[in-house]
């Protein structure tokens, strides 16, 4: 690796991060050179002297030029009768009135090496420009985004690392922690365990992370977790641990202080300079900070009103003779211009008696600002993307090809269980839960004391247990899988983003860790219970019993999963859970015995109708336990639709269907996920 810089700038800094390996960038003023390419509106030439192939598992140059980009959202509307009869509409009779223009024709173009800075005030649409240079919008957008003059595709994914507004990260692990499974998830499979680690160091150190590596992330504003600030800096070393070929990156230096904040930007601008696209979003830079950026978009209101070198930005406007009356930092007058505030900034002639009325004043200048943009900025940019030769073709190749994975399914799905179980452990062991389990096998143990099966009265009673247990456990394991996705959907939408890993690994490693618990909490209250409450006393029905409350349990998860997959809404699961929980319980063959034949279907996709079924068939099957002595023989209770349905001799139909139900829940979950994950906006 080597990149040569010729220009006294560059050695402003040493590099303290890692450089694209295998670039050679070699900066030329030379023409005529076989290999030089001239790169659309870039300062800068660059010679790349790497076949393509090298660039498979390494960090590629990436032009990206992006022009006449457009996006509009549809409003919504407030009555949810009336936004039925809107999604009725064709889409031919959909009005152009009943959208919203969030950006309006925005062009532009970075060269590897340089920080492109998005300004504007809040709402003017810099990140939904950069959601949209990082592929994460793509319905409702017009205009064109390239990267080596190639449209966005799958193999991109792995090349950007984004950096949202919010932080993203899971709040039960430390700060090293949450960057050694970055590490080991996405740095490339030839990097030794060393390498990773001293990877997670230099990257703790640059972000002067090493004071907190130790500290749990926890929830912001809680107490006991990183700062905001520390929050912000462990995301953005999540993203540039991996060397990624474009960086974006959204508010970074929010909740920071001004040193902290240049010495972020500082770090972007080393990242930048050793080969990578950086793209920021940036709201009050200081103005040390602003002369750090190479080029500038400022954005009103979705309409850019300056593109070019962030230097030059002044100057630009002074020529429309708009200047600062006052000592103002570039920045702020920068923004002001954006929000048409020109209070203290001397305007041109044109604007200094208001057109319209004085309120309209603010959207006077800006219009007055993106029709100078138009006449002034855009077609030279224009002119500047078309004119320039192409990338270089192995360039334009090497950004379709897909990197490899980072490491085998295998490997994937262990370290991931290793975080899940990191993430999640302290659930797992939770002492309420703990608590709760004990606490209602005893108290059940001691309400049915030694029950006996001698009379009717008695049998019934037992019947109860068992369908309490069923409820019992049936509850519990589906409101704790009911969440998982829900909560979790937001980081799994992030990773998935950036194509970290295969989603069966996650899905398997999530479902698998969380069975443990499933089936570890029944196992000891239903050794509690069982003795307690004397339920047939021989080994292989005390193990029976336990594989079919486990079983129940792992259905239950499963189905538990596929709603929370399928609605992946916090709030909404808690309703649809509740719904279908009322709907399994009520058609598990306990309260209602004579179900109308018209409601049969019920039971059919009713785990807790066949986990009963199961329960009663185990410790019932066998005529001297079923006869109870009583006078009649239980005859009433015997000719009830349940218990004259079973077959208690040895026919367990009821594990197969229980296990067809798991799995196929588990499959119709995992589809769910996919689908959810991909549509997602985040
Ligand atoms: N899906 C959507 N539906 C409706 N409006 C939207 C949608 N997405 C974005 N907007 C609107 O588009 C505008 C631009 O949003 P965006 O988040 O890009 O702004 P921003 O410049 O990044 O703001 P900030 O600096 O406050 O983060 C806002 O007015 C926002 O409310």
């Amino acid at each position: 690796m080597e990149i040569v810089q010729e220009d006294a700038r560059e050695e402003e800094r040493p590099l303290s991060f890692p450089i694209a390996r295998d670039a050679q960038f070699r900066r030329s003023s030379s023409f005529g050179h076989n290999e030089e390419r001239v790169t659309p509106g870039c300062d800068v030439r660059l010679e790349i002297d790497i076949e393509k192939e090298e660039y498979r598992d390494t960090t590629l140059p990436i032009f990206l030029k992006f022009e006449d980009v457009e996006y509009k959202v549809r409003r919504g509307p407030k009555n949810p009768l009336k936004a039925v009869m809107t999604k009725m509409e064709s889409q031919s009779s959909r009005k152009q009135g009943s959208y919203k223009q969030i950006l309006k024709g925005v062009t532009g173009s970075v060269c590897p090496r340089e920080v492109l800075a998005l300004m504007g005030p809040s709402g003017s649409g810099k990140t939904t420009l950069l959601k949209i240079i990082g592929g994460r919008l793509q319905d409702n957008v017009k205009g064109e985004v390239t990267y080596n003059d190639v449209s966005y595709n799958a193999a991109m994914k792995r090349r950007i690392g984004f950096v949202t507004q919010d932080d993203i990260l899971f709040p039960q692990l430390t700060v090293e922690e949450t960057l050694i499974f970055a590490a080991f998830l996405r740095l490339p499979r030839d990097m030794s365990r060393r390498q990773k680690y001293s990877r997670v160091e230099t990257v703790l150190k640059e972000l002067g992370l090493e004071r907190c590596r130790q500290t749990k992330i926890g929830a912001p504003g809680v107490v006991n977790s990183i700062s905001g600030g520390e929050r912000k800096r462990t995301s953005i070393g999540y993203e540039i641990l991996v060397d990624p070929s474009l960086l974006l990156l959204d508010e970074p230096t929010s909740g920071l202080d001004s040193t902290a904040a240049n010495r972020l930007v500082w770090t972007l601008r080393g990242i930048a300079k050793s080969g990578r696209t950086v793209i920021t979003t940036i709201h009050q830079p200081s103005s040390r900070m602003f002369h750090m950026f190479d080029k500038l978009l400022l954005i009103a209101e979705g309409s850019p009103v300056y593109y070019g070198k962030a230097k030059e930005s002044l100057g630009y406007f002074s020529r429309l003779r708009f200047a600062p009356e006052l000592a103002m930092n570039p920045a702020e007058f920068l923004l002001d211009l954006a929000a048409g505030q020109v209070t203290n900034i001397s305007v041109p002639e044109e604007l200094i008696v208001p057109k319209a009325a004085e309120d309209t004043y603010e959207r006077e200048v800006i219009q007055y600002l993106q029709g100078k943009y138009v006449a002034h900025i855009e077609p030279t940019e224009k002119e500047e993307n078309h004119r320039s030769s192409k990338t270089p073709s192995h360039l334009q190749m090497a950004v379709q090809v897909k990197k490899d994975w980072t490491m085998s399914w295998l490997q994937q799905f262990m370290i991931l269980a290793k975080r899940t179980f990191q993430e999640r452990y302290r659930d797992y062991l939770d002492i309420l839960r703990i608590m709760q389990t004990l606490g209602v096998a005893v108290l059940l143990g001691l309400l049915w004391w030694k029950s006996k099966i001698e009379t009717e009265a008695q049998l019934r009673d037992q019947i109860g247990l068992m369908f309490y247990i069923c409820i019992f456990w049936t509850s519990t394991s589906f409101f704790g899988a009911v969440y998982v996705f829900p909560f979790e959907g937001i980081y799994l939408v992030k990773e998935k983003k950036a194509d970290m890993y295969r989603l069966s690994a996650y899905y398997l490693s999530s479902t698998l860790c969380d069975m443990v618990a499933h089936i570890s909490y029944p196992t000891v209250f239903m050794t509690i219970l069982y003795f307690m409450a004397d339920f047939r006393r021989t080994v292989p029905c005390f193990f029976f019993t336990l594989f079919a409350v486990v079983l129940v349990v792992i259905t239950t998860q499963a189905t538990g999963e596929l709603i929370g997959a399928a609605v992946m809404n916090i709030k909404r699961a808690g309703m649809v859970a509740s719904m279908v929980l009322m709907l399994v319980l009520l058609s598990g063959g306990y309260y209602v015995q004579h179900i109308p034949s018209f409601m049969q279907w019920l039971k059919y996709i009713s785990f807790v109708y066949y986990g009963f079924r199961l329960l009663l068939k185990v410790q019932y099957s066998g005529d001297e336990l079923y006869e109870c002595q009583s006078e009649g023989g239980c005859r009433s209770l015997k000719s009830s639709p349940t218990f004259s349905t079973l077959d208690f001799n040895g026919d367990y139909r009821e594990v197969w269907v229980l296990l067809a139900m798991a799995v196929g829940y588990r499959i119709c979950g995992y589809a769910c996920l996919r689908k959810r994950v991909s549509v997602s906006n985040l």
